[in-house]
């Protein structure tokens, strides 16, 4: 493989309906905020990213909501290397839906964890709370990733996440448990 081919990765943003993936993307790749709501089917941006003075060629997939009922499109784990799974923090829903696309995505690969990091959006929304840092903090714990709050809407914390990001799959590199670059996902 080719030291170039090293650099690039590919990160996937998953989520139930209208959590804010697409602003999220938008807001740290485009710098501004979209206030309209238009459904996403699939867009890919390309974005450079520097992580401890190396630079990485990133492609985030911003992929359409997802429901208990959804089926993990192969697209969004084969030759993907980390997660940003969003929830808002003013919807339990979607708070609940991070664990079901997480085991999904875990019984796809067939690994004992994946490279990501949980992001509970919409922190501008604080009065329509309804799920705590606390358990947004518990439940990363429990499955090993990272998370973070976040506004899309104020440019919040929002370049954070994909630097958390590419630290889970770098750290899931060196130490030989990242999905592969291409095919089904396997221990490296
Ligand atoms: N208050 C607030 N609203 C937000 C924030 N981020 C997104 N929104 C709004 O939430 C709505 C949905 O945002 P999108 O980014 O389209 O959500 P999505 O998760 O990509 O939606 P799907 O494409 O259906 O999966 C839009 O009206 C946004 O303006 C935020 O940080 N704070």
């Amino acid at each position: 493989m080719s030291s170039d081919s090293l650099k690039k990765r590919k990160i996937a943003v998953l989520g139930s309906r209208s959590v804010g993936k697409s602003s999220l993307v938008v807001q740290y790749t485009d710098n501004h905020f979209v206030e309209a709501y238009y459904p996403t089917i699939e867009n890919t941006f390309t974005k450079g990213i520097n992580l401890k003075g190396i630079e990485y060629d990133c492609d985030i997939i911003d992929t359409a909501g997802q429901d208990e009922y959804s089926i993990l499109n192969h697209k969004h784990a084969i030759g993907v290397h980390g997660y940003v799974l969003v929830y808002s923090v003013a919807s339990r829903a979607s708070f609940e839906m991070v664990r079901i696309v997480y085991d999904k995505i875990i019984n796809f690969c067939g690994l004992p964890a994946i490279p990501c990091v949980i992001v509970g959006q919409k922190r501008d929304l604080n009065r329509y709370r309804q799920v705590s840092e606390k358990e947004g903090q518990d439940l990363a714990a429990s499955v090993g990733s990272a998370w973070i709050e976040t506004s899309a809407r104020n440019n919040e914390n929002v370049a954070q996440v994909f630097e958390l990001c590419l630290n889970e799959i770098e750290k899931a590199r060196r130490g030989g448990t990242a999905p592969s670059d291409n095919g089904k996902c396997f221990i490296m």
